[in-house]
């Protein structure tokens, strides 16, 4: 039997106490996340905050050391097939196959995913087109430049119709035509019913298309919730300085480089 739908108050993703620790270093420290259902989700941090350890332990990436995470009430560790069937994920690091074009990539994963040959074909044009990859389809992966290489693993992402995003870092690398493109066709997606959750350093982009949105910290979360609660009355940028703070203004020393 089918399973029934989700009830749609069930979150995209819930985080559920995720800990990680890497010799000395707990990159993620009882991490609790929920994102609802239809949001888009904004995770940011400074370096080595444990953004992605956390995204890569909610997808299944990477095995916690405690804590679970849900995809839409199901499991990512022990109900794997029904979770990732709903996952697209875009992960830190590519690992495409070099020695295919961007359109044999595609090619490829879809059967993989249970697509059939026709249904492939035509999505594969329209993700080509629609990233402006399609003049570069026949081009191997390995003579990608770093943001085509993005580009086209946002398609992986998206090439089985997910119901959910994880992105890690969607916006590095690419061009702003691109990342204009990118974020119209997150906001297009989100308007249909899916959901996102993405990283990224950037906070102006993350306040004009999240809204809600989370600072995470030493592999703490500081702040979690609707974009207006975590911001304040101030800028996301400003709420994040003051969340976040720093050991120095970029004042201090260097007197060598300025004299
Ligand atoms: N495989 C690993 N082995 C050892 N330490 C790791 C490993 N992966 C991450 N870390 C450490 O865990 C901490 C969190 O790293 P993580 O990559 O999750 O941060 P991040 O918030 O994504 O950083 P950035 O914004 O710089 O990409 C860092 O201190 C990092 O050095």
């Amino acid at each position: 039997m089918p399973d029934p739908a989700p009830r749609p108050d069930t979150p995209a993703l819930e985080v559920l106490g995720l800990r990680k620790v890497f010799a000395e270093t707990v990159a993620a420290d009882d991490v609790f996340l929920t994102v609802p259902s239809g949001s888009l989700f904004g995770l940011v941090g400074p370096n080595g905050a444990g953004k992605t350890t956390t995204l890569s332990m909610a997808v299944g990436l990477l095995r916690p050391d405690g804590g679970s995470a849900r995809v839409f009430g199901h499991d990512v560790w022990t109900d794997p097939v029904k979770a990732k069937s709903l996952l697209g994920v875009l992960p830190d690091g590519l690992h495409l196959p070099l020695r295919l074009s961007g359109r044999e990539v595609l090619h490829y994963l879809g059967p993989l995913w249970g697509l059939d040959r026709e249904t492939v074909a035509q999505r594969t044009e329209e993700l080509l087109t629609v990233l402006e990859l399609d003049d570069a389809g026949r081009t191997l992966v390995v003579d990608y430049s770093t943001g085509m290489r993005k580009k086209l693993a946002l398609a992986t992402a998206m090439l089985h119709a997910p119901k959910l995003l994880v992105l890690d870092e969607p916006f590095e690398s690419v061009d702003p035509v691109a990342a204009h493109t990118i974020r119209v066709i997150l906001r297009r997606f989100t308007a249909g019913g899916g959901s996102v959750i993405l990283s990224s350093h950037v906070m102006p982009l993350v306040e004009s298309m999240c809204d809600h949105v989370a600072v995470i910290a030493s592999g703490r979360v500081v702040a979690s919730g609707p974009l207006e609660e975590v911001r304040g009355a101030q800028s996301l940028d400003e709420a994040f300085v003051e969340l976040v703070g720093g050991r120095t203004s970029g004042e201090e020393g260097l007197a060598w480089l300025v004299s």
